[in-house]
Protein backbone atom coordinates (compact mmCIF):
# COMPACT_ATOMS: atom_id res chain seq x y z
CA UNK A 1 0.00 0.00 0.00
CA UNK A 2 1.28 3.54 -0.93
CA UNK A 3 2.57 5.51 2.35
CA UNK A 4 2.94 8.82 0.68
CA UNK A 5 0.70 11.08 2.46
CA UNK A 6 -0.47 8.89 5.06
CA UNK A 7 0.49 9.03 8.72
CA UNK A 8 3.01 6.06 9.00
CA UNK A 9 2.90 3.05 12.18
CA UNK A 10 6.57 2.53 12.61
CA UNK A 11 8.89 0.98 15.25
CA UNK A 12 10.77 3.43 17.19
CA UNK A 13 13.57 3.53 20.48
CA UNK A 14 11.73 6.37 22.72
CA UNK A 15 13.64 7.91 25.35
CA UNK A 16 11.20 8.58 27.73
CA UNK A 17 13.43 9.80 30.96
CA UNK A 18 16.83 10.84 30.91
CA UNK A 19 19.24 7.57 31.41
CA UNK A 20 16.19 5.56 31.25
CA UNK A 21 15.97 2.19 29.14
CA UNK A 22 14.71 2.95 25.91
CA UNK A 23 11.47 1.05 24.49
CA UNK A 24 10.99 -0.04 21.75
CA UNK A 25 7.55 2.00 20.43
CA UNK A 26 4.75 1.81 17.71
CA UNK A 27 4.81 5.49 16.85
CA UNK A 28 2.84 7.69 14.35
CA UNK A 29 4.82 9.13 11.46
CA UNK A 30 3.00 11.97 10.19
CA UNK A 31 3.63 13.08 6.57
CA UNK A 32 6.41 15.84 5.41
CA UNK A 33 5.37 19.30 4.87
CA UNK A 34 6.39 21.87 2.89
CA UNK A 35 10.29 21.99 2.92
CA UNK A 36 10.50 18.59 5.01
CA UNK A 37 11.59 14.75 3.88
CA UNK A 38 10.50 11.87 5.12
CA UNK A 39 13.31 9.05 5.29
CA UNK A 40 13.01 5.17 5.85
CA UNK A 41 15.84 4.58 8.16
CA UNK A 42 17.61 1.25 6.88
CA UNK A 43 20.69 1.66 9.22
CA UNK A 44 22.02 3.78 12.34
CA UNK A 45 25.11 3.81 14.63
CA UNK A 46 25.28 5.55 17.83
CA UNK A 47 27.30 8.57 18.64
CA UNK A 48 28.40 9.43 22.51
CA UNK A 49 26.42 12.38 21.70
CA UNK A 50 22.97 9.99 21.98
CA UNK A 51 24.68 8.55 25.29
CA UNK A 52 24.93 12.35 26.63
CA UNK A 53 21.91 13.57 25.75
CA UNK A 54 20.38 10.56 27.13
CA UNK A 55 22.25 11.10 30.45
CA UNK A 56 20.81 14.20 31.31
CA UNK A 57 23.91 15.71 30.79
CA UNK A 58 22.54 18.00 27.44
CA UNK A 59 21.11 21.61 28.26
CA UNK A 60 19.30 21.07 24.75
CA UNK A 61 17.76 17.39 25.79
CA UNK A 62 13.96 17.34 26.00
CA UNK A 63 12.67 14.08 26.79
CA UNK A 64 10.37 11.63 25.55
CA UNK A 65 12.65 11.77 21.83
CA UNK A 66 13.65 10.05 19.25
CA UNK A 67 17.57 10.26 19.78
CA UNK A 68 20.21 9.40 16.61
CA UNK A 69 22.01 11.46 13.79
CA UNK A 70 24.59 9.33 12.55
CA UNK A 71 22.39 6.72 9.71
CA UNK A 72 21.18 6.29 6.41
CA UNK A 73 18.17 5.11 4.70
CA UNK A 74 15.95 5.44 1.29
CA UNK A 75 13.31 8.75 0.86
CA UNK A 76 10.23 7.64 1.53
CA UNK A 77 8.09 10.87 0.21
CA UNK A 78 8.95 14.95 0.51
CA UNK A 79 6.81 17.44 1.12
CA UNK A 80 5.49 20.51 -0.87
CA UNK A 81 8.64 22.52 -2.41
CA UNK A 82 11.14 19.63 -2.48
CA UNK A 83 12.90 19.40 -5.52
CA UNK A 84 16.82 17.50 -4.42
CA UNK A 85 15.73 14.23 -3.40
CA UNK A 86 12.58 12.37 -4.47
CA UNK A 87 10.97 9.17 -3.17
CA UNK A 88 13.46 6.33 -4.06
CA UNK A 89 16.64 8.53 -3.29
CA UNK A 90 19.59 6.88 -1.16
CA UNK A 91 20.04 9.96 1.98
CA UNK A 92 22.23 10.50 4.89
CA UNK A 93 20.18 12.86 7.23
CA UNK A 94 22.83 15.68 8.25
CA UNK A 95 22.26 17.34 12.06
CA UNK A 96 24.22 20.31 10.98
CA UNK A 97 21.81 21.82 7.78
CA UNK A 98 23.16 23.50 5.30
CA UNK A 99 20.67 25.93 3.48
CA UNK A 100 23.14 28.12 1.26
CA UNK A 101 20.67 31.02 1.87
CA UNK A 102 21.39 31.96 5.14
CA UNK A 103 24.17 33.97 6.62
CA UNK A 104 25.64 31.62 8.15
CA UNK A 105 25.94 29.50 4.71
CA UNK A 106 27.16 32.81 2.11
CA UNK A 107 29.30 33.88 5.11
CA UNK A 108 32.03 31.14 3.32
CA UNK A 109 33.15 31.21 7.05
CA UNK A 110 31.81 28.32 8.86
CA UNK A 111 29.88 25.04 7.95
CA UNK A 112 26.94 25.77 10.98
CA UNK A 113 23.54 26.88 9.29
CA UNK A 114 20.67 29.05 10.62
CA UNK A 115 17.80 28.14 8.95
CA UNK A 116 16.50 24.98 11.32
CA UNK A 117 18.46 25.21 14.12
CA UNK A 118 15.90 27.43 16.49
CA UNK A 119 13.72 24.28 16.07
CA UNK A 120 16.24 21.22 16.06
CA UNK A 121 16.80 22.59 19.31
CA UNK A 122 14.29 22.44 20.90
CA UNK A 123 12.77 19.02 19.12
CA UNK A 124 10.12 20.17 16.38
CA UNK A 125 10.13 21.29 12.87
CA UNK A 126 10.43 24.74 11.63
CA UNK A 127 7.27 25.10 9.28
CA UNK A 128 4.62 24.72 12.47
CA UNK A 129 6.84 23.90 16.03
CA UNK A 130 5.08 20.41 16.03
CA UNK A 131 6.99 17.04 16.30
CA UNK A 132 6.17 15.07 13.17
CA UNK A 133 6.19 11.66 15.82
CA UNK A 134 3.80 10.80 17.88
CA UNK A 135 2.23 8.15 20.36
CA UNK A 136 -1.56 7.41 20.38
CA UNK A 137 -1.78 11.32 19.91
CA UNK A 138 1.08 12.11 22.49
CA UNK A 139 4.01 14.07 20.76
CA UNK A 140 7.92 12.71 20.87
CA UNK A 141 10.59 15.53 20.46
CA UNK A 142 12.84 15.11 17.52
CA UNK A 143 16.26 15.17 18.36
CA UNK A 144 19.12 16.89 16.70
CA UNK A 145 16.89 17.10 13.51
CA UNK A 146 17.20 13.73 12.70
CA UNK A 147 15.68 11.08 15.19
CA UNK A 148 17.14 8.49 12.92
CA UNK A 149 16.16 5.66 15.95
CA UNK A 150 13.49 4.90 14.48
CA UNK A 151 12.11 3.13 10.92
CA UNK A 152 10.75 6.25 9.60
CA UNK A 153 11.73 9.77 10.65
CA UNK A 154 10.86 13.15 9.33
CA UNK A 155 14.02 15.93 7.87
CA UNK A 156 14.10 19.78 6.55
CA UNK A 157 15.18 19.41 3.32
CA UNK A 158 18.26 21.61 4.35
CA UNK A 159 19.34 18.31 6.61
CA UNK A 160 19.59 15.56 3.75
CA UNK A 161 22.21 14.66 1.21
CA UNK A 162 21.51 12.63 -1.65
CA UNK A 163 24.26 10.08 -1.90
CA UNK A 164 25.55 7.26 -4.63
CA UNK A 165 22.97 4.82 -4.53
CA UNK A 166 25.71 2.20 -4.91
CA UNK A 167 27.16 2.62 -1.87
CA UNK A 168 26.52 0.56 1.14
CA UNK A 169 24.70 1.89 3.35
CA UNK A 170 25.26 -0.61 6.79
CA UNK A 171 28.66 1.53 6.23
CA UNK A 172 28.28 4.42 4.98
CA UNK A 173 25.69 5.56 7.57
CA UNK A 174 28.73 6.47 9.87
CA UNK A 175 29.60 9.81 7.68
CA UNK A 176 26.69 10.91 9.44
CA UNK A 177 29.00 12.25 12.14
CA UNK A 178 31.83 10.55 13.97
CA UNK A 179 34.04 9.82 10.70
CA UNK A 180 33.59 13.46 8.91
CA UNK A 181 34.19 15.14 12.62
CA UNK A 182 37.25 13.57 13.43
CA UNK A 183 38.77 13.83 9.54
CA UNK A 184 37.51 17.08 9.16
CA UNK A 185 38.71 18.57 12.65
CA UNK A 186 42.49 18.07 11.23
CA UNK A 187 41.46 18.78 7.50
CA UNK A 188 39.27 22.23 7.98
CA UNK A 189 39.46 23.63 10.96
CA UNK A 190 43.37 22.94 12.06
CA UNK A 191 44.40 22.52 8.26
CA UNK A 192 47.63 20.36 9.41
CA UNK A 193 50.58 20.54 7.20
CA UNK A 194 52.86 17.84 6.33
CA UNK A 195 55.51 17.21 8.87
CA UNK A 196 53.62 18.43 12.11
CA UNK A 197 53.40 17.09 15.45
CA UNK A 198 49.62 16.28 16.55
CA UNK A 199 48.29 15.19 19.99
CA UNK A 200 44.81 13.83 19.95
CA UNK A 201 43.38 13.44 23.69
CA UNK A 202 41.00 10.08 23.61
CA UNK A 203 41.24 7.73 20.73
CA UNK A 204 37.60 6.52 20.39
CA UNK A 205 35.71 6.92 16.85
CA UNK A 206 36.60 11.09 16.44
CA UNK A 207 39.99 10.61 18.04
CA UNK A 208 40.88 7.67 15.66
CA UNK A 209 39.28 9.56 12.55
CA UNK A 210 41.47 12.58 13.88
CA UNK A 211 44.17 10.24 13.79
CA UNK A 212 43.39 8.99 10.13
CA UNK A 213 43.32 12.79 8.94
CA UNK A 214 46.27 13.52 10.47
CA UNK A 215 48.41 11.10 8.64
CA UNK A 216 46.58 11.92 5.08
CA UNK A 217 47.66 15.60 5.78
CA UNK A 218 51.26 14.35 6.47
CA UNK A 219 51.71 14.57 10.15
CA UNK A 220 54.79 13.31 11.05
CA UNK A 221 54.57 12.54 14.85
CA UNK A 222 50.61 11.70 15.70
CA UNK A 223 50.74 11.10 19.83
CA UNK A 224 47.64 9.32 21.30
CA UNK A 225 46.57 10.06 24.90
CA UNK A 226 44.04 7.40 26.63
CA UNK A 227 43.10 6.46 29.83
CA UNK A 228 42.93 2.86 28.45
CA UNK A 229 46.17 1.36 27.23
CA UNK A 230 44.21 -1.03 25.25
CA UNK A 231 43.44 1.83 22.43
CA UNK A 232 47.13 1.91 21.28
CA UNK A 233 47.04 -1.15 19.53
CA UNK A 234 44.09 -0.60 17.38
CA UNK A 235 44.96 3.17 17.30
CA UNK A 236 48.40 2.09 15.30
CA UNK A 237 46.12 1.31 12.42
CA UNK A 238 44.73 4.58 12.05
CA UNK A 239 47.77 6.37 11.97
CA UNK A 240 48.79 7.14 15.88
CA UNK A 241 52.65 6.55 15.86
CA UNK A 242 53.33 7.03 19.98
CA UNK A 243 50.92 6.36 22.63
CA UNK A 244 50.95 8.09 26.27
CA UNK A 245 48.75 6.99 29.34
CA UNK A 246 48.32 9.91 32.00
CA UNK A 247 48.06 6.92 34.80
CA UNK A 248 51.94 6.27 33.93
CA UNK A 249 53.43 10.03 34.64
CA UNK A 250 53.15 12.05 37.42
CA UNK A 251 53.73 15.28 35.73
CA UNK A 252 50.34 16.95 34.33
CA UNK A 253 50.05 15.24 30.96
CA UNK A 254 50.73 18.78 29.05
CA UNK A 255 54.21 18.75 30.67
CA UNK A 256 54.87 15.27 29.65
CA UNK A 257 54.18 16.34 26.31
CA UNK A 258 56.13 19.27 26.20
CA UNK A 259 59.29 17.70 27.22
CA UNK A 260 58.41 14.60 24.62
CA UNK A 261 58.19 17.42 21.74
CA UNK A 262 60.99 20.02 22.45
CA UNK A 263 58.20 22.44 23.14
CA UNK A 264 54.95 21.51 22.61
CA UNK A 265 52.77 19.81 19.68
CA UNK A 266 51.54 21.94 16.60
CA UNK A 267 48.21 20.94 17.02
CA UNK A 268 45.89 19.04 19.21
CA UNK A 269 42.51 17.40 19.80
CA UNK A 270 40.30 17.13 22.26
CA UNK A 271 37.70 13.89 21.84
CA UNK A 272 36.61 12.80 25.34
CA UNK A 273 34.37 16.13 26.31
CA UNK A 274 36.32 16.97 29.87
CA UNK A 275 37.05 20.16 30.68
CA UNK A 276 40.18 19.53 32.55
CA UNK A 277 41.63 17.66 29.67
CA UNK A 278 40.71 20.12 27.27
CA UNK A 279 42.87 22.41 28.97
CA UNK A 280 45.86 20.23 29.01
CA UNK A 281 45.06 20.08 25.11
CA UNK A 282 45.44 23.85 24.73
CA UNK A 283 48.48 24.07 27.28
CA UNK A 284 51.03 20.91 25.40
CA UNK A 285 50.63 23.66 22.19
CA UNK A 286 53.91 24.59 21.23
CA UNK A 287 54.41 29.06 22.01
CA UNK A 288 53.67 31.66 19.47
CA UNK A 289 51.64 28.89 17.04
CA UNK A 290 50.12 25.38 18.44
CA UNK A 291 46.90 25.22 18.03
CA UNK A 292 44.43 23.57 19.95
CA UNK A 293 40.36 22.10 18.50
CA UNK A 294 37.64 21.15 21.38
CA UNK A 295 35.90 18.33 19.36
CA UNK A 296 34.34 16.97 22.34
CA UNK A 297 30.99 17.80 23.69
CA UNK A 298 30.94 18.86 27.81
CA UNK A 299 27.89 18.69 30.41
CA UNK A 300 25.71 21.36 31.41
CA UNK A 301 27.23 23.85 33.28
CA UNK A 302 30.68 22.81 32.65
CA UNK A 303 33.04 25.68 31.98
CA UNK A 304 36.71 25.96 30.17
CA UNK A 305 39.02 27.76 31.67
CA UNK A 306 43.11 28.40 31.41
CA UNK A 307 46.13 31.28 32.07
CA UNK A 308 44.89 34.25 29.42
CA UNK A 309 48.91 33.94 29.27
CA UNK A 310 48.64 31.02 27.48
CA UNK A 311 47.18 32.60 24.44
CA UNK A 312 49.16 35.74 24.46
CA UNK A 313 51.85 33.79 23.95
CA UNK A 314 50.68 32.47 20.80
CA UNK A 315 48.77 29.32 21.33
CA UNK A 316 44.88 29.19 19.69
CA UNK A 317 41.92 27.61 21.22
CA UNK A 318 39.60 26.48 18.40
CA UNK A 319 36.58 24.34 18.29
CA UNK A 320 34.70 22.15 15.31
CA UNK A 321 31.25 21.09 14.69
CA UNK A 322 31.20 18.34 12.47
CA UNK A 323 34.70 18.38 10.94
CA UNK A 324 33.89 22.35 9.67
CA UNK A 325 31.97 19.91 6.58
CA UNK A 326 29.36 21.27 4.23
CA UNK A 327 26.74 18.77 5.18
CA UNK A 328 24.66 18.45 2.12
CA UNK A 329 27.53 19.16 -0.45
CA UNK A 330 30.43 17.28 1.00
CA UNK A 331 28.97 14.39 2.85
CA UNK A 332 28.15 12.80 -0.79
CA UNK A 333 32.29 13.79 -1.45
CA UNK A 334 32.67 11.39 1.76
CA UNK A 335 30.79 8.82 0.66
CA UNK A 336 33.06 8.68 -2.90
CA UNK A 337 35.99 8.54 -1.28
CA UNK A 338 35.14 6.02 0.73
CA UNK A 339 33.57 4.23 -2.05
CA UNK A 340 37.40 4.76 -3.90
CA UNK A 341 39.36 3.29 -0.71
CA UNK A 342 40.67 6.79 0.05
CA UNK A 343 39.00 6.80 3.42
CA UNK A 344 37.85 4.08 5.66
CA UNK A 345 34.99 3.15 7.68
CA UNK A 346 34.27 -0.73 7.65
CA UNK A 347 37.64 -0.20 10.61
CA UNK A 348 35.46 1.92 12.78
CA UNK A 349 32.69 -0.42 13.01
CA UNK A 350 32.95 -3.43 15.94
CA UNK A 351 29.68 -4.40 16.37
CA UNK A 352 26.16 -4.68 14.92
CA UNK A 353 22.83 -5.18 16.32
CA UNK A 354 19.43 -4.45 15.56
CA UNK A 355 17.30 -1.42 16.62
CA UNK A 356 15.08 -3.65 19.10
CA UNK A 357 18.95 -4.89 20.81
CA UNK A 358 19.98 -0.77 21.28
CA UNK A 359 20.12 -0.90 25.08
CA UNK A 360 22.62 -3.64 24.39
CA UNK A 361 24.36 -0.95 21.90
CA UNK A 362 24.80 1.64 24.61
CA UNK A 363 25.91 -0.22 26.94
CA UNK A 364 28.79 -1.54 24.49
CA UNK A 365 29.15 2.16 23.90
CA UNK A 366 31.14 2.82 27.53
CA UNK A 367 32.99 -0.32 26.35
CA UNK A 368 36.56 0.12 25.68
CA UNK A 369 36.72 -2.39 22.92
CA UNK A 370 33.69 -0.73 21.01
CA UNK A 371 34.08 2.17 18.48
CA UNK A 372 30.53 2.07 16.71
CA UNK A 373 27.58 0.10 16.78
CA UNK A 374 25.44 -0.49 13.74
CA UNK A 375 22.20 -1.33 14.13
CA UNK A 376 19.59 -2.60 11.89
CA UNK A 377 16.60 -1.04 12.18
CA UNK A 378 14.46 -2.54 9.32
CA UNK A 379 13.90 -5.55 11.02
N1 LIG B 1 32.08 18.44 17.79
C1 LIG B 1 31.42 17.53 17.10
O1 LIG B 1 30.93 17.82 15.99
C2 LIG B 1 31.28 16.16 17.63
C3 LIG B 1 31.64 15.85 18.91
N2 LIG B 1 31.53 14.58 19.40
C4 LIG B 1 31.98 14.35 20.75
O2 LIG B 1 33.30 13.82 20.69
C5 LIG B 1 33.60 13.12 21.90
C6 LIG B 1 34.26 11.79 21.59
O3 LIG B 1 33.36 10.91 20.96
P1 LIG B 1 33.75 9.35 20.75
O4 LIG B 1 35.07 9.23 20.08
O5 LIG B 1 32.59 8.73 20.10
O6 LIG B 1 33.88 8.92 22.28
P2 LIG B 1 34.55 7.66 22.99
O7 LIG B 1 33.96 7.58 24.35
O8 LIG B 1 34.49 6.46 22.10
O9 LIG B 1 36.08 8.04 23.10
C7 LIG B 1 36.59 8.78 24.15
C8 LIG B 1 37.95 8.19 24.52
O10 LIG B 1 38.51 9.04 25.52
C9 LIG B 1 39.14 8.23 26.51
N3 LIG B 1 39.18 9.01 27.73
C10 LIG B 1 38.17 9.28 28.60
N4 LIG B 1 38.59 10.10 29.58
C11 LIG B 1 39.89 10.37 29.31
C12 LIG B 1 40.87 11.19 29.96
N5 LIG B 1 40.58 11.87 31.04
N6 LIG B 1 42.10 11.23 29.40
C13 LIG B 1 42.41 10.52 28.28
N7 LIG B 1 41.51 9.73 27.64
C14 LIG B 1 40.28 9.67 28.15
C15 LIG B 1 38.29 6.97 26.58
O11 LIG B 1 39.04 5.87 27.10
C16 LIG B 1 37.91 6.79 25.11
O12 LIG B 1 38.85 5.97 24.43
C17 LIG B 1 32.27 13.03 22.65
O13 LIG B 1 32.27 14.07 23.61
C18 LIG B 1 31.24 13.32 21.57
O14 LIG B 1 30.04 13.83 22.13
C19 LIG B 1 31.07 13.55 18.62
C20 LIG B 1 30.71 13.80 17.33
C21 LIG B 1 30.72 15.12 16.74
N1 LIG C 1 23.29 20.42 22.76
C1 LIG C 1 24.59 20.67 23.34
C2 LIG C 1 25.63 20.86 22.25
C3 LIG C 1 25.92 19.62 21.52
C4 LIG C 1 26.96 19.86 20.46
O1 LIG C 1 27.87 20.62 20.61
N2 LIG C 1 26.79 19.20 19.34
C5 LIG C 1 27.76 19.21 18.28
C6 LIG C 1 27.63 17.98 17.52
S1 LIG C 1 27.90 16.57 18.48
C7 LIG C 1 27.59 15.33 17.46
O2 LIG C 1 27.68 14.22 17.82
C8 LIG C 1 27.55 20.33 17.29
O3 LIG C 1 27.82 20.20 16.12
N3 LIG C 1 27.13 21.46 17.74
C9 LIG C 1 26.79 22.56 16.89
C10 LIG C 1 25.30 22.75 16.88
O4 LIG C 1 24.83 23.58 16.11
O5 LIG C 1 24.62 22.05 17.64
C11 LIG C 1 24.58 21.92 24.20
O6 LIG C 1 23.61 22.66 24.16
O7 LIG C 1 25.58 22.11 24.90
ZN1 LIG D 1 27.55 12.37 16.75
ZN1 LIG E 1 22.12 28.10 6.06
Amino acid sequence: MATQGRVITCKAAVAWEPSKPLTIEDVQVAPPQAGEVRVKILYTALCHTDAYTWSGQDPEGLFPCILGHEAAGVVESVGEGVTEVQPGDHVIPCYQAECRECKFCKSGKTNLCGKVRSATGVGVMLSDRKSRFSINGKPIYHFMGTSTFSQYTVVHDVSVAKIDPKAPLEKVCLLGCGVPTGLGAVWNTAKVEPGSNVAIFGLGTIGLAVAEGAKAAGASRIIGIDLNSKKFDIAKNFGVTEFINPKDHEKPIQQVIVDLTDGGVDYSFECIGNVSVMRSALECCHKGWGTSIIVGVAGSGQEISTRPFQLVTGRVWKGTAFGGFKSRSQVPMLVDKYMKKEIKIDEYITHKLTLAEINQAFDLLHEGGCLRCVLAVDV
